[in-house]
């Protein structure tokens, strides 16, 4: 294979001095040779090629992992750790091997925990936090440090992070989170500050883009199987039963699509990248009717961004913003559930019908992290641990194509990971459900 590889490059502080890396006396690693990972070292962002084809450039990534040196004498390191956004299974596990990480692997012994998000910077006391203190966190859900969305005062928290001496940050969050990191970095590059920032992936709805998935997904999406089981039970045992059951996925939908891959008892999966409609040839209505006529009961997953555009709303409703500027969402299941009961009573006054709607939203991702995600987790802090001590800033650690690499923030920040509909997951999920083509149905009606 010919081509060119452009290595994505890192940003690194330049005021530090190099020093040994302390893992060398560390009676748990005898490091030797490939212990240490190098600058040649490198993952690249895809692994399927076309042989045949003349010549390809590739995009690669440096490989996360332990350096021979490091940038941060252990006992100067002040660090902080801070969670934002919405809550995902494994926040606190993160946190944990963060702290766990900074103590055992490299000694550092001040670590703070940032209270409630990004405004706590300025506005709450950090917490001192060591590994006795965080021992059992990977056990429970959501995050002890807390969470907030909105109070993004970037003068204020880079002020804070200036006055606390903090050298190191580490930055738990999604993609508002992201974009947020990035202003904090150029903020703390323009004031010449030696402090290192690094984005740890958090998103349950799976939306950050160029990792493999982000953490707490696979564990969203187990439980997201037992609202659907539990759905499908509903259905089943009613005439003409509709199990309805509504997940997360505000712009993209991939837990309702991995749960309904998984499940097999879904009718019909709806979400935010496909649009739908109800009345007509080859709509939803004609198909949930063929369905309960052939089967007497049918299972339908939306994700919350679906059809939103469908939902009649007032002016204030379409301004409506939470605290971060993201748009607030109408209750798509509970407007299904209406224009389902509609429908019915109009087609077939005289005929039993059941909708049953599960909203299992908060239970899929206010859990602890199942063993896969949890592993994820401390992988995950150890390599951004290992960046930041060799003086990587601005940078996300993270999975590609199941190897660790640093990802520049700004990059991440960029991307977003949409459900891809011409793929061939989305006709697997047309193919496990039979659901209709909307799409071609539509461009046929409209022919
Ligand atoms: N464009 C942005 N610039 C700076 N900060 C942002 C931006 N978007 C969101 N934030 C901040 O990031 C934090 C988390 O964002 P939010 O969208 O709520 O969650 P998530 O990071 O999980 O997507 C909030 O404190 C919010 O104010
Ligand atoms: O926590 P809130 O404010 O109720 O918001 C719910 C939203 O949070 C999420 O769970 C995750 O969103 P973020 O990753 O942006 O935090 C979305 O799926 C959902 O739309
Ligand atoms: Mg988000």
């Amino acid at each position: 294979m010919t081509g060119a590889t452009s290595i994505r490059k890192l940003p690194s502080l330049s005021g530090l001095h190099h020093r040994r890396n302390p893992l060398e006396d560390n009676p748990f690693f005898h490091p030797s040779d490939g212990f240490y990972i190098t600058t040649s070292d490198v993952i690249l962002a895809q692994v399927a090629y076309d042989l045949s084809a003349q010549s390809q450039s590739r995009v690669a990534y440096h490989r996360a992992g332990p350096r021979r040196e490091i940038m941060y004498e252990p006992s100067a390191v002040k660090a902080a750790i801070v969670t934002c956004g919405g809550l995902c299974p494994g926040m606190n596990t993160v946190i944990r091997e963060l702290v766990v990480g900074l103590w055992e692997l490299y000694g550092v012994r001040e670590i703070y925990g940032i209270p409630a998000g990004y405004r706590g910077f300025y506005s709450m006391e950090a917490v001192k936090l060591d590994p006795k203190a965080v021992h059992d966190w990977h056990k429970k859900g959501g995050t002890v440090l807390a969470t907030s969305r909105g109070g993004f005062h970037l003068h204020n928290i880079v002020d804070a992070i200036q006055l606390n001496g903090f050298n190191q940050v580490y930055i738990i969050g999604g993609d508002g989170t992201m974009r947020g990191a990035v202003e904090i970095f150029k903020e703390i590059t323009l004031r010449k500050l030696e402090v290192g920032i690094t984005g740890i992936p958090k998103t349950v709805d799976n939306d950050v883009g160029i990792i493999d998935r982000s953490f707490g997904f696979q564990t969203a999406v187990e439980m997201a199987q037992q609202a659907i089981s539990a759905a499908h039970v509903e259905a089943e045992s009613a005439v003409n039963g509709i199990g309805l059951v509504k997940l997360m996925g505000r712009s993209t939908g991939h837990i309702a699509l991995h749960a309904t891959l998984s499940s097999r008892d879904v009718d019909c999966c709806l979400i935010p990248e496909m649009d739908f409609y109800l009345e007509g040839k080859g709509g939803l209505f004609e198909f949930l009717e063929k369905r309960l006529k052939e089967r007497g009961h049918a299972v339908l997953v939306v994700a919350e961004g679906a059809g939103q555009e469908m939902i009649p709303r007032n002016e204030s409703q379409k301004q409506e913003r939470d605290e971060s500027g993201n748009p607030v969402f109408l209750d798509v299941g509970v407007w299904f559930k209406s224009v389902l009961k509609d429908w019915w009573g109009r087609e077939h006054p005289d005929e039993l019908f059941t909708v049953k709607y599960i909203d299992p939203t908060y239970m899929i991702r206010a859990v602890p992290a199942n063993a896969t995600d949890n592993l994820y987790c401390t992988l995950l802090a150890h390599s951004a641990i290992h960046g930041v001590m060799a003086g990587y800033t601005g940078f996300v650690p993270g999975p590609i194509n199941g190897n660790y690499a640093y990802i520049p923030l700004e990059e991440v920040a960029l991307t977003k990971n949409k459900v891809n509909m011409s793929d061939h997951k989305w006709a697997w999920v047309r193919s496990v459900t039979n659901q209709p083509d909307f799409e071609t149905n539509f461009k046929g009606q409209s022919l």
